[in-house]
This record gives structure tokens, sequence and C-alpha cells, in this order.
């Protein structure tokens, strides 16, 4: 994994691409069953605490006997995770390092346990008959919109297990487009299908003057008010329970974006969201698209922890297909912008006349 060198490091001498270091610890299927035990069972925890434990720790924590605990050990130290030193065991300075990285590891992992029953059960039903693949996958179950527009208990529940999800990889992923995109020039921002706010928290958090409006289905937005309620920037933060696609939304706004929403959607689908966006602006005001571009295997085997992302590969377009819509919709001023995350990315912002 090479980190991209078109930005600078940020003011804390960290740069947006930093968290991809983790990528190098989920390559295989039991590299992944392996960290899960030792962060589940406290191991990792232990080890962080500690410079060194023994084994006897390790066996206690892990609550295994000694050949069990050996063989979790051997697979960490092959996934170079803990190293040993005579009988003395401890984590590597680079895993060490990455444990900052920690929700967005413990959310890799989780993610891929979760689709690889559909991988294993339907792939070729995914190359055959991707509409009956769906019917019958967990990943299209657990996005369930259809739970999002009643406010139930089972419904919040439900909807809050995707979330976490989404949130993870937007909390890593939305500083890749702050260090892409100039947002100091706007004032009123409306991200549609804008989830937990997460992203909108990123952008609120940097730009102090920035209003936020996060568009959005109602029990999601349930569930996002209680995510950013705790956070000094929640009074920039408002949530706007509706349908983006037939509902009236707020306007005068000076930027409108789309982060990981169009790809879920059919042509007509994303015509009408950037219509609507059309609809929402100021003459001037700017829209911002931000996507996976289509998932390529080249020269690389695909790694366990891509199992979620490979599951959308009909669906992630090319920066192409946005532009030709926005195009067709009046936007001028296109341009784009490739950016190179553990899949590569675009940002793509165009201007209302
Ligand atoms: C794949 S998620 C992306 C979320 C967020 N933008 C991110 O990158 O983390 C798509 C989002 O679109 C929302 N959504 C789906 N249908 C919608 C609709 N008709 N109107 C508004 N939001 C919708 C979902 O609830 C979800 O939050």
């Amino acid at each position: 994994m090479t980190i991209p060198v078109n930005q600078p490091p940020n003011h804390n001498g960290s740069h947006y691409a930093d968290y991809l270091q983790i990528d190098r610890y989920l390559t295989t299927f039991m590299d992944h069953q392996a960290l899960n035990s030792a962060l589940e069972t406290g191991l990792i925890d232990l080890l962080s605490s500690h410079q060194q434990i023994d084994l006897a720790q390790a066996c206690d924590c892990l609550r295994s006997d000694r050949l069990g605990t050996e063989t979790l050990l051997a697979l960490l130290a092959v996934n170079q995770v803990i190293e040993r030193q005579n009988a003395r065991i401890q984590l590597t300075t680079h895993f060490r390092n990455i444990l900052r990285f920690r929700d967005l590891l413990e959310t890799k992992i989780a993610f891929s346990n979760l689709v690889a029953p559909d991988v294993m059960s339907g792939f070729t039903t995914l190359l055959q008959n991707p509409q009956q693949f769906m019917k019958q996958s967990r990943l299209f179950e657990l996005f369930g919109y259809h739970r999002c527009f009643e406010v139930t208990d089972e419904n919040m529940a439900l909807t809050r297990r995707w979330m976490r999800f989404t949130s993870t990889y937007t909390r890593y992923e939305a500083a890749a487009c702050l260090a892409h995109h100039d947002f100091s020039q706007y004032r009123q921002i409306m991200d549609i299908g804008g989830n937990s706010g997460e992203f909108s928290w990123q952008l609120c958090r940097q730009h102090a003057r920035l209003l936020a409006t996060i568009i959005d289905l109602p029990v999601v937005c349930e569930v996002g008010m209680q995510h950013v309620a705790d956070t000094p920037e929640a009074n920039r933060i408002r949530f706007f329970k509706a349908n983006a696609l037939s509902d009236q939304l707020p306007d005068n706004m000076d930027i409108v974006t789309f982060k990981s929403i169009l790809h879920d959607w059919p042509e007509d689908a994303t015509q009408r969201f950037i219509e609507q966006a059309y609809t929402s602006l100021k003459p001037g005001g700017t829209v911002l698209i931000f996507e996976r571009s289509p998932i390529q295997i080249n020269n690389q085997r695909l790694p366990y922890s891509m199992l979620p992302m490979f599951l959308f590969f009909r669906s992630f377009r090319t920066s192409d297909d946005y532009v030709a819509q926005l195009q067709n919709n009046g936007f001028t001023d296109i341009t784009i912008q490739h950016i190179e995350l553990e899949t590569p990315f675009y940002l793509i912002t165009a201007k209302k006349q």
C-alpha cells in the first residue's frame, strides 16, 4: 500500500490516508478471525497497556489452554501484530501505532464477517442473478431502508446496526474529502443521504462558520441526532427528515453534497437526486459528489476486508456517468479529482449557473 503524496500532512502531522495502514493486518480470513479474538477477549488491551506480557498472562486473558493460546499467538505473530522476545510477548511498534484506528479495524472485521456467508453460499447467484442474490443476502437485508420510515424502537435498533458501519468508514473518508476541497467558502451546506451526520460533523469541526442540514429518512435522522448530540458542533447541525426523491427540500444552499449515496440507485433516481440538489442551491452554488470508483481487480488478490465493498461491484459508476448527468441538469464548471484510498474514489464538483 502506498500513501498518496499529493497532499501535505495536516496541522497535527498526520495524513488523511494514514488509516489505510490498518489494511496490511486485514488480508486473509484467518488474519481477521485471529485479530477479532484478540480484540474481543481483551488480549489487545492487555498488550497495549503493558510493554510485554508472558504466556501465562495471555492464557488467562484468553481463558484458553496453552495450545489454544499458542495457536492464536502464532497467527498474530505471522501477521506482525505481535512479536516474541524469548518468553515475552509484545505488540509490534507498527501495530501499537495503528491502534488509534481501532474503531475502523473492528468495523472492517465485523462487516466482512457479516457478509462472508453471502459470498460463500451465493457467489454464483450474484454472478448469474443479482436480484435473487439481493433477496437472499444478509448485506441487503442489513441495509433495509424500508425500516427507516417509521420511528419505532425496533427500527431504531436495526438501523443503528448498519449506521455504525457507514459512520465509521465515513469518519475516515471524510478527511480525504476535506483535504481535497476548500469548504471555508461556504456557510450553508446540505448533505443528502447524510446518515448519522458524521460527514457534516467533520466539516463543521473544521469550519466554524458552517451550518449543516442533513437530509435522510426519519429513523436514520433520529439515530443521527443522538450521534452528534454531545458534540460542540451539534447546534450547527440540523436533521431534516425527508424522502429526498420526492419531498421538497430546504433551499438557499451554498453547497449540496452526495457522499456514497448515488451508487445505491438506478439512473433515473440519481437524475432525480441531482435535480433536487439543483433546486436547493443558490445561483452560483456548488454540488459535490464523493464516490467510490468501480472495483478493479488487476494484479492483486482481493483481501477479505474488501468483501463488503466487493459485493457492490455492480453499483459503483465511473465519474463520467455523473458528469453526464450534471451536464444534463445544467451544471457547469465541472471538476474531477481522483483520490486513492483502499479503492479509488473521485470527487466531482459543479456549479449552478
Ligand atoms: C450508503 S448510505 C451513505 C451514507 C452517508 N452519506 C455516508 O457516506 O456515510 C446512503 C444513505 O442514503 C439514505 N437514503 C436512502 N434513501 C433515501 C431517500 N429516499 N432520501 C434520503 N436519504 C435516503 C440512507 O438512509 C443512508 O443514510
